[in-house]
């Protein structure tokens, strides 16, 4: 399988706070991985750095065979990787299909995502890209109209254009409610494996973790504290992660 994700030793501090100390690992083609740890761990500075956001101070990030600092441009980065963010990143002044349209912003050029605007181009695709995420119906709404969950639905159509190798989510489903958190993990995880994408998410629950996604990094004190197939994960392995204290 090839390696479209390799991190070597990446070190990161802000000041005087060691952050990330020495990780490392790679992620396959189609991997669909979770990042674990305590708030403050550092999974959204690692996530950062892989994105080519943050440099690390320290260590080396290959994406699909390449080091990170010899992409030459972002436009260049955004055909390997996609970012689904928190805040969903949309434009919420925009109607759905222009938001998903932006996905082609790498490809085409600022000119004819302008021009795309008005005259919508790869109509078809952007459509398509809605369907299978189920809300095909809303194309033509504003943006700012949708719900959180439709939100993250319009930025995965979005991905879908932009056919990354590797996706990147930062807690992608931390504000929605479990019910629709759900809906959103599944229909994440099942493109990125019918697309063969790579997918790297850092999640909070661990219930949805050890359901939706194949392998658990486990990241505390700057470094990786596991490294396993989710049906390996035991309590004990989250206990310790988390530094639960059993109730006396
Ligand atoms: N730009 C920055 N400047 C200074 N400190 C930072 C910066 N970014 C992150 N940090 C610090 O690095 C540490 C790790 O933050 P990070 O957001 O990566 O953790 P996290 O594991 O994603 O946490 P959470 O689960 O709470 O989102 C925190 O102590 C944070 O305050």
């Amino acid at each position: 399988m090839k390696k479209i994700v390799e991190l070597k030793d990446i070190q990161k501090r802000f000041k005087e706070m060691e952050v990330l100390s020495s990780i490392s690992f790679s992620v396959e083609e189609g991997e669909i991985v979770a990042i674990l740890g305590p708030s403050g761990a550092g999974k959204t500075t690692l996530l950062n750095i892989i994105s080519g956001f943050t440099h690390p101070d320290n260590g080396s990030v290959t994406i699909d065979g390449i080091n990170i600092v010899n992409y030459k441009s972002n436009k260049q980065l955004a055909k390997k990787i996609g970012i689904i963010r928190q805040q969903f990143d949309l434009i919420d002044d925009l109607k759905v299909i222009h938001n998903v349209l932006a996905g082609k912003l790498h490809e085409w050029g600022f000119i004819k995502s302008l021009f795309s605007l008005f005259f919508p181009q790869g109509k078809d695709e952007a459509l398509d890209a809605l369907n299978k995420v189920g809300i095909t119906e809303k194309f033509d709404e504003k943006t700012a109209n949708l719900s959180g969950g439709e939100k993250q639905r319009v930025a995965i159509a979005r991905i879908l254009l932009q056919h990354p190798k590797v996706v990147l989510a930062d807690e992608p489903v931390s504000s929605l409610d479990p019910a629709r958190a759900e809906d959103i993990l599944s229909i994440l995880v099942n493109l990125a494996r019918k697309e063969k994408i790579s997918l790297i998410a850092s999640i909070h629950s661990i219930e949805f973790a050890k359901k939706y996604f194949d392998r658990l990094i486990g990241i505390k004190d700057g470094n990786v504290v596991f490294d396993l197939p989710s049906n390996e994960i035991t309590d004990e392995i989250i206990k310790d992660l988390y530094n639960y204290q059993e109730l006396k």
